[in-house]
Parts: structure tokens; sequence; C-alpha cells
């Protein structure tokens, strides 16, 4: 079977080097890019790359983004403003909430069985945002929604890394859960295979620097934007995890922030946090999410601090996307 992927806000920071990766996959066999501006530069570059995949560029012209997302197996979403210096995500709120919306209602008319992965911040509210609009055009399963939040794994693997001293982050798991933003991002190092001992007097440093890697890099970037590349990273490699579970591989486990109540397993987490989106994680599958792992059961008191912290901030956050959905403002 061949897959055919989409990037939507493929001109961007992260959309390019997304595209890029993607490209290179042997798992695609055709990659569209829709933007609202740049496509068809982006896709004449990259199709000069000798890898199996068909490249197509779209705007927003002629029905592009309808072309664009036409059948498709899977769509990743990295589209939308990024972070300044001294905003939040959720300040990027009124923008990015309305382009989300947008865009998962033309996928809902085009490519209703396609796996979604949402990039664009506020996570914590978008996801929400894209599953209230596929529930209202009768077309939500909560098994292809998915709320990508791999970078503050990738982050938890590298710092924790550093501190212990292992010379290659990958060989690390890493749980983190919850949401993706600040306090709401929960890692669980106590659960980390195999076992790492984090010193306590650093504790609580690598945790903020988990939960507010994002800060380090808009701060650096200084006005031009948030993380691009190592998000590139992360999208392409949860998009794989994606694919390699579709294919029938199995054991492929990633977090990944979800409709719990629509996953097996995630009932119970729903439960115990109030919150029926959070990032746990998610046994993929041919049909996608397929399990929630739960990942509260043996918390150490840290963890259990951080997690009710979490969960005051992200409940908030996943009522403010469900209700723009809703209600979004009159233009
Ligand atoms: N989930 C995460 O871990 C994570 C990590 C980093 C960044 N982000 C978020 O990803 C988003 C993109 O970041 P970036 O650095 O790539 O920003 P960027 O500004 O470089 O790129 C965004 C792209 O989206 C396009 N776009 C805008 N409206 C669109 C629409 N309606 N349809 C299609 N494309 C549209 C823009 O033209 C632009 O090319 C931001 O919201 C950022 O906060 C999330
Ligand atoms: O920090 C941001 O605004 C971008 C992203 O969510 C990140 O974690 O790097």
């Amino acid at each position: 079977m061949g897959i055919k992927a989409v990037v939507a806000g493929a001109s961007g920071g992260i959309g390019q080097p997304l595209s890029l990766l993607l490209k290179t996959s042997s798992l695609i066999s055709e990659l569209a890019l829709y933007d609202v501006v740049n496509t068809p530069g982006v896709a004449a570059d990259l199709s000069h790359i000798s890898s199996p995949a068909k490249i197509s560029g779209y705007l927003p012209k002629d029905d592009g983004a309808k072309t664009a997302f036409k059948d498709a197996d899977i769509i990743v979403i990295p589209a939308g403003i990024p972070r300044k210096p001294g905003m939040t995500r959720d300040d990027l709120f009124n923008i990015n909430a309305g382009i989300v919306k947008g865009l998962i209602e033309t996928i809902a008319e085009v490519a209703p069985k396609a796996y979604i992965l949402i990039i664009s911040n506020p996570v914590n509210s978008t996801v929400p945002i894209a599953a209230e609009v596929l529930k209202a055009k009768g077309v939500f399963d909560p098994k292809r929604l998915f709320g990508v939040t791999t970078l503050d794994v990738v982050r938890a693997e590298t710092f924790v890394a550093e501190i212990v001293g292992e010379s290659n982050p990958q060989s690390l798991t890493i749980p983190v859960i919850g949401g993706h933003s600040g306090e709401t991002i929960v890692p669980l190092f106590s659960q980390a295979k195999p076992a790492v001992s984090i010193p306590e007097d650093k504790y609580a440093d690598l945790v903020k620097r988990v939960q507010f890697g994002g800060d380090e890099v808009v701060k650096a970037k200084d006005g031009a934007g948030s993380a691009t590349l190592s998000m590139a990273y992360a999208g392409f490699r949860f998009a794989e995890k994606v694919l390699r579970g579709l294919k029938g591989e199995e054991g492929i486990i990633e977090p990944s922030f979800v409709y719990l109540p629509g996953v097996a397993g995630g009932d119970v987490i729903a439960k115990e946090t109030g919150c029926d989106f959070f990032s746990v994680p998610i046994q993929l599958g041919t049909s996608g999410a397929e399990k929630a792992l739960n990942p509260l059961t043996g918390l150490d008191e840290n963890e259990k601090t951080l997690l009710k912290a979490c969960v005051e901030g992200l409940k908030g956050n996943i009522t403010k996307g469900v209700n723009f959905a809703h209600n979004p403002p009159q233009k």
C-alpha cells in the first residue's frame, strides 16, 4: 500500500526540514506540501532528491488545500505562528486556533480517514479544537488524532543523558506525560528505561529544563522564532513511528497527546486526572493509537506534585480549545 503524506505549513521553519526528512523516508510514496506561501519552490527543491516519494506543492488558490489533503493517509500540521521572547504558547491561541480549525475542516471533508499529527501551538488547546471539529463533522476517530509532544521526550532523553553520562541519549526511554507547555509537561524519570539515578540536587533544575526547554530556544533565537530543527526531528520521529505501526510493526510506543476516552485503556487515566486530553505513552498499531499505557501507577512523591500542577493548568487549556470550536469569535 502506498502512503500519501501531507505537511500543512510546509514552507515554515519546521515545515521545510520536516518535509525534507519525510521526503527521504522509504515509508512514503507521495508527499504533498501545503502552505499559504512558497510551496512551489520548496517542492521543486525537494523534488530533485532521489528518494521514491513523489512530491507536489500547493497554495490556497484553486482549492489547493483540498487537492493537497485529498485521500491523505497522514497529515502533519506545523502551520501557525511561533513564539517570540516574553510570550507563552497560549499567547499564540488567537491566531493559531483559527488556522488549525480551518485546516481540520478541510481534512474532515476530503481526508476523513487521515492520521492527523498536530504540532501547532498551543497543542494543549489546538488538539481539543481539532477533535471538536471532527466530531461536529461526524468523522472523529480518536485513534487517528495526535498532539505531537515528542520534542519533550527528545529533550528529556538529551538532558538526562548529559547528567548521567550516557553517550547515546537515544538508548534511554523516558516517558513525558501531561500537556505541552511549562508546568503541564511532566517528565517521569522514575520510569526511565534503563533506570537512571538523578542526583537529588540536580532534580529540580532538570525538571525545569524539560518543562521550559522551548523557552531556552526562543530566548537564544532572540525574536527569530522557536524550535524548528529539533521539532522537525521530533515530528519526523513520531510520524515514522505512526507509519511503522500502521504497517504492522509491533511494540511501538511513544507518548502523544490524545483524546483518552476514545483510546483503549484511556478511560481510567482520564478519570484519575480529570483531563480528557492528556499525553501518555501510546501503543501504536495498524489502527493508530491502539492503547494508552497508564503511567500513573508508581509515581514518586515529586512526580505526584508535578502531576497536580499539570492538571490544574491543562484543564483550562482544554476547555478553552473546546469552547473555541463551538463558539469561534465572529469575524
Ligand atoms: N508541538 C511542539 O512541540 C512544537 C515545537 C515547536 C514549534 N511548535 C509550533 O509550530 C508552529 C510553527 O512553528 P514554525 O517555527 O514552523 O513557524 P513558521 O512561522 O516558521 O512557519 C509556520 C508556517 O505556517 C504557514 N501557515 C500560516 N497559516 C497557514 C494556513 N492557514 N495554512 C497553511 N500554512 C499556514 C506559514 O506561512 C508558515 O510557513 C508554531 O505554532 C509553533 O509554536 C510546536
Ligand atoms: O517553545 C515553543 O514555543 C515551541 C515549542 O513548543 C517548543 O517546545 O520548543
